[in-house]
């Protein structure tokens, strides 16, 4: 308590009091949060790989998850419990993660990444050498993706920056959309469509770090902006769901379902021929999950990423060379689902691993006990919320490796990462000895595991590889000034840095050899 306490107070975040606690307090503790809330911590990687995949029939979503999400999000995945509904659900969008169709949505990915680029070619002219905020490109970048994948409509929001900036050659308009930042870095004055604005607006109401999150998002709901936000974006989902549904009833199912070329076409389409029906109310909530489970995730992740080639050239330099050698005809064919696989580009695989690793976009996640259970030796009684830290394997301490007093050695699924390294930024160490890239090299849990995991972890790692590879291709990220450059990170829905300055300058530049 007063350990957690402490950390917030300095500005710290869950992410890094999780780090602390599976450094000092061994494998399992219990934290109070509040006179009557406590929570137990779990930091031996094998327990939470054990409990997840193997126990799970114990636990649930946890009821603080729920509590925190049901205002925005009354009855989709991430708030169900683990009923009849969630599988239906599930079931229904499964399909939205197979191989086949992330190809088919994957040109909305390759699109936005372009765009990004050339918003980034045009700050960088007008920069001029200077350093720029990243984090709310990265935010809109994403987002434009996701729309296009669930929704089938691209909101243009990069697109729309950069048209912006392209015309402010003239001093006058110059100084409506770029200013000078207190730290010497430039920031750039941009506004984004109304739907994206109040994506953003709802997102941010969720009431994170508040003992009574029901009762607050209850009043926050109250307010006219709330309403005129949620207004905007209801309205907008159920003319979608509405044309879906009418362009749907013209074909057979078959037809339809072959023809979804984003995910609520291909829900409907799935719909049609089952006779367990979604509630249109289910599925614009399904939809407006995607927005907020698919959009802030992978950009933040991104952000991460920035950060970390910004600090490690020779890993831009490597990432570069790999792609450019693996894929030599890129620039004909595009970069695509197959030329970006695993087995072509391990070492881009390999940078995606780390970077998630590394980052923690999610904190952690947590569980309830659905009854008495005895975890590591200790009695944890129905009711309890467990938390585990995404950390695992991050501090390399003793109770990030296999204990073997408490699980026996030889079912260990993964290896271990290199003692005293846990904490580094090395892409090495996800590939093997022939240089393929090995998903169990060490202990990460960057999407959780088990029935309740990331249901998007595919579509996820589509769009890391897509945005990563073309901003290596397009840039190298050069050096910022040290005050720019801090690793601290705070906590909104998920674990952001807390700066996110870049300099992306082309391979041509004379800096990229100093
Ligand atoms: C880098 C990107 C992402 C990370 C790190 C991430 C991580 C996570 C984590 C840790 C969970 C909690 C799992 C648990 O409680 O065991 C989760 C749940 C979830 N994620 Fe993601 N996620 C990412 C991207 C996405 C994307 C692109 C989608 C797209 C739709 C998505 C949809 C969901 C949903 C629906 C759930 C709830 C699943 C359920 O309870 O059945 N996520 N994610």
């Amino acid at each position: 308590m007063i350990r957690l306490g402490r950390i917030m107070r300095n500005n710290g975040s869950f992410t890094d009091f999780f780090d602390k606690s599976s450094e000092t307090l061994g494998p399992i503790c219990q934290i109070k949060l509040g006179p009557f809330a406590h929570m137990v911590v779990i930091t031996d990687y094998l327990e939470i790989e054990n409990l997840l995949l193997r126990r799970h029939q114990s636990l649930d979503r946890s009821s603080y998850t729920v509590n925190l999400f049901k205002g925005i999000l009354p009855k989709a995945l991430l708030t169900l419990k683990t009923d009849e509904i969630w599988r239906h659900h599930r079931k229904l969008l499964s399909t939205t993660m197979t191989p086949k169709f992330l190809r088919t949505v994957n040109p909305n990915i390759t699109r936005s990444a372009e765009e990004l680029v050339k918003l980034w070619q045009e700050k960088s002219k007008l920069a001029n050498g200077r350093s720029f905020e990243a984090e709310l490109d990265l935010e809109s970048a994403t987002m434009d993706a996701i729309c296009g994948i669930a929704l089938g409509e691209n909101w243009n929001i990069i697109s729309g920056y950069t048209s912006k900036l392209s015309h402010c050659t003239e001093y006058s308009s110059r100084d409506a959309v770029i200013e000078d930042g207190k730290r010497n870095e430039i920031r750039f004055r941009l506004e984004a469509p109304e739907l994206a604005e109040s994506v953003w607006y709802i997102f941010n109401t969720v009431p994170l770090q508040n003992p009574f999150p029901s009762l607050t998002h209850y009043f926050i709901s109250l307010s006219p902006t709330y309403k005129k936000h949620i207004k905007r974006i209801e309205n907008f989902l159920k003319q979608k769901i509405r044309e879906a549904r009418s362009k749907a009833s013209r074909f057979s199912p078959n037809v339809a379902e072959d023809m979804a070329n984003n995910t609520l076409d291909l829900v409907i389409a799935k719909e049609l021929g089952n006779d367990h029906k979604i509630s249109d109310e289910e599925i614009k909530q399904e939809l407006f999950q995607y927005l907020l489970a698919g959009t802030e995730t992978s950009s933040t992740t991104l952000a991460w990423w920035c950060k970390y080639m910004t600090n490690n050239p020779s890993v831009q330099r490597k990432l570069r060379d790999h792609l450019q050698d693996k894929i030599p005809d890129y620039k004909e064919q595009g970069l695509n689902y197959d030329n970006l696989s695993p087995s072509n580009v391990p070492y881009l695989e390999a940078v995606v691993h780390e970077t998630l690793r590394i980052a923690r976009t999610a904190g952690g996640y947590l569980r309830d006990t659905k009854e008495d259970v005895i975890i590591l030796g200790h009695y944890i009684p129905k009711g309890t919320t467990l938390a585990f830290p995404t950390s695992t394997g991050y501090q390399d301490n003793d109770s990030s490796y296999s204990n073997e007093n408490q699980q026996d050695n030889r079912d260990r699924r993964v290896g271990y990462w290199q003692s005293g390294t846990g904490h580094l930024f090395d892409p090495e160490r996800w590939l093997d000895e022939e240089g393929q890239f090995n998903a169990t090299a060490g202990p990460s849990l960057p999407f959780s595991l088990g029935q309740r995991r990331c249901f998007g972890k595919n579509l996820a790692l589509l769009e890391l590889r897509v945005f990563i590879a073309h901003l290596n291709l397009a840039f190298f990220f050069a050096p910022i000034p040290q005050n720019l450059n801090g690793f601290e990170r705070f906590d909104k829905i998920i674990s952001h840095p807390k700066d996110c300055f870049i300099r992306p300058v082309s391979w041509d530049s004379e800096e990229v050899n100093l």
